[in-house]
């Protein structure tokens, strides 16, 4: 079943395991037969051991706990030998302990640290300690993602990348690219390096059942900016969404959201790097989504990354839309700064996928949008099918400065998308209108249920980059 990464990552393993524990073993790190998970997910720690460079005067600090579980099946004990600093500086290596089948130890040690696991004097397997995950366990899936003929690197640069300590801090395209070097071929299979009980991610859901109508109706009521509603539930929000031209999902439309200045700095910091935009195709077996181009899009687009995002204006506009949404930035993806030529368009299409409910990062629950230019003619936000009373769709005009939010999900069930916005009706489809004549400058800020920083950082949003 696709879910059971999902299912596992909310804790079902404990709290449905007939069901779990057969249909979904692998996600829940049961195949092996001997080992019971218990209701936390927990495993046992008998004991604790200090790596050897922990105390060393010389070490870099930042020391971590690890635990190293044994749930091999079929295998005696195994010894954990810690073989370096992942600088290949060549210290002598030093067996730390021995785990026995089903015992666990914790360990105080370094990221970046690499260590052997041995069976009968062999080496089965190899793991370097990673910021974000906490555990190793040792089970039959990683002993054959180790033995097997993809483990390793795909890059010359990979050693040196290594040395550098880029496993660790880019370790979405590194553990894919250089699974040798990083002593990271088991992290290849994403439902070992995504779920997101492996990631540790502390930060559950963002939105509870009913949340997401509460939302809208403070934005339009107490905020502190000039908002129009253009739609809303006008039956159960009367006093909010009586007046708005459109009975449906909440649009709203804030004025003056973003400076000029701001809106020239994100398009100037990004000016270099737009390249044809693209749907999302399938997802492979290691979890890379495939970018397809079709005539559905023409636009352009460039990711608001490195220092794109971290400049001030960007900043400042992330933190306002986390004050309007209530959601923090940590969950939002890299702004997609769009550009749209004379005669380019965007048709119809939904902005989140149910099966995004299979990530860490859960599915996208709004699409914050926002107007970076004026446009001359042309290139309005089109919501097909939110007709007015007298048959006319909802169509949101680009003037630079001003945001556009809407929700891709349902209030009750924030994992679905609302019954009445059917995809294949594209109720709540949008589209870009084309270009007349201008330039039309605009960007997305999507917001995802879950924490997106983390699993983006580890590959586990579709791309390595
Ligand atoms: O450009 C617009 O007005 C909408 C673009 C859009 O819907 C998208 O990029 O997903
Ligand atoms: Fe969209």
């Amino acid at each position: 079943n696709n879910m059971c990464a999902y299912w596992a990552g909310l804790g079902e393993c404990g709290n449905n395991p007939d069901y779990m524990l057969t249909v979904c073993a692998s996600s829940c790190n049961a195949c092996n037969t001997d080992v019971q998970v218990d209701a936390t997910g927990e495993v046992e720690v008998v004991e604790e051991a200090k790596n050897p460079r922990a105390v060393a005067p010389t070490s870099d600090g930042g020391g971590v706990v690890h635990v190293v579980s044994h749930e091999l099946s079929g295998t005696g004990p195994v010894e954990v030998v810690w073989l370096d600093d992942g600088k290949a500086s060549g210290k002598k290596e030093v067996v730390m302990f021995t785990l026995r089948p089903r015992e666990s130890m914790r360990m105080n040690t370094f990221s970046n640290h690499v260590f052997s696991i041995r069976s009968e004097g062999q080496e089965v397997a190899r793991f370097r300690v990673m910021p974000d995950r906490p555990r190793t366990v040792l089970t039959r899936k990683v002993v054959e993602m180790y033995a097997g003929p993809a483990c390793l690197d795909k890059q010359p640069s990979c050693a040196q990348r290594a040395a550098r300590g880029e496993c660790a801090s880019s370790p979405g395209w590194m553990v894919m690219m250089c699974s040798a070097s990083c002593d990271s071929c088991h992290l290849r299979d994403p439902e070992l390096r995504c779920a997101r009980s492996a990631l540790n991610m502390a930060q559950g859901s963002a939105l509870k059942p009913g949340e997401l109508d509460a939302k809208f109706v403070a934005a339009a009521t107490e905020g502190a900016y000039d908002v129009t509603v253009h739609s809303g539930p006008r039956a159960a929000f009367p006093d909010v969404a009586g007046n708005a031209s459109r009975d449906g999902p909440w649009v709203l439309t804030f004025e003056n959201f973003v400076t000029d200045a701001e809106a020239d700095a994100i398009v100037a910091s990004v000016k270099n790097s737009f390249s044809r935009s693209t749907d999302q195709g399938s997802v492979d077996e290691f979890g890379e989504q495939q970018k397809v181009v079709s005539q559905g899009r023409t636009s352009e687009n460039a990711w608001c990354t490195g220092t794109c995002e971290d400049s001030p204006s960007t900043l400042a506009v992330m933190k306002r839309i986390e004050g309007v949404t209530g959601i923090p930035t940590a969950n939002y993806e890299s702004f997609q700064v769009l550009r749209y030529l004379p005669g380019q368009y965007y048709r119809s299409h939904h902005d989140m996928s149910g099966a995004d409910n299979n990530l860490a990062c859960g599915p996208r629950i709004y699409t914050f949008f926002l107007y970076l230019s004026d446009v001359e003619e042309g290139g309005e936000t089109e919501f097909p099918l939110l007709e007015d009373d007298g048959g006319v769709p909802l169509r949101i005009r680009p003037r630079r400065g001003s945001a556009l939010w809407w929700p891709s999900v349902r209030s009750d069930d924030p994992t679905r998308q609302d019954p009445r916005t059917c995809v294949t009706l594209h109720v709540f489809g949008h589209a870009a209108l084309q270009v007349k004549t201008g330039i039309k400058f605009a960007a997305n800020a999507w917001i995802h249920l879950f924490d997106y920083r983390v699993p983006n950082h580890w590959g586990c949003t579709g791309s390595f980059d």
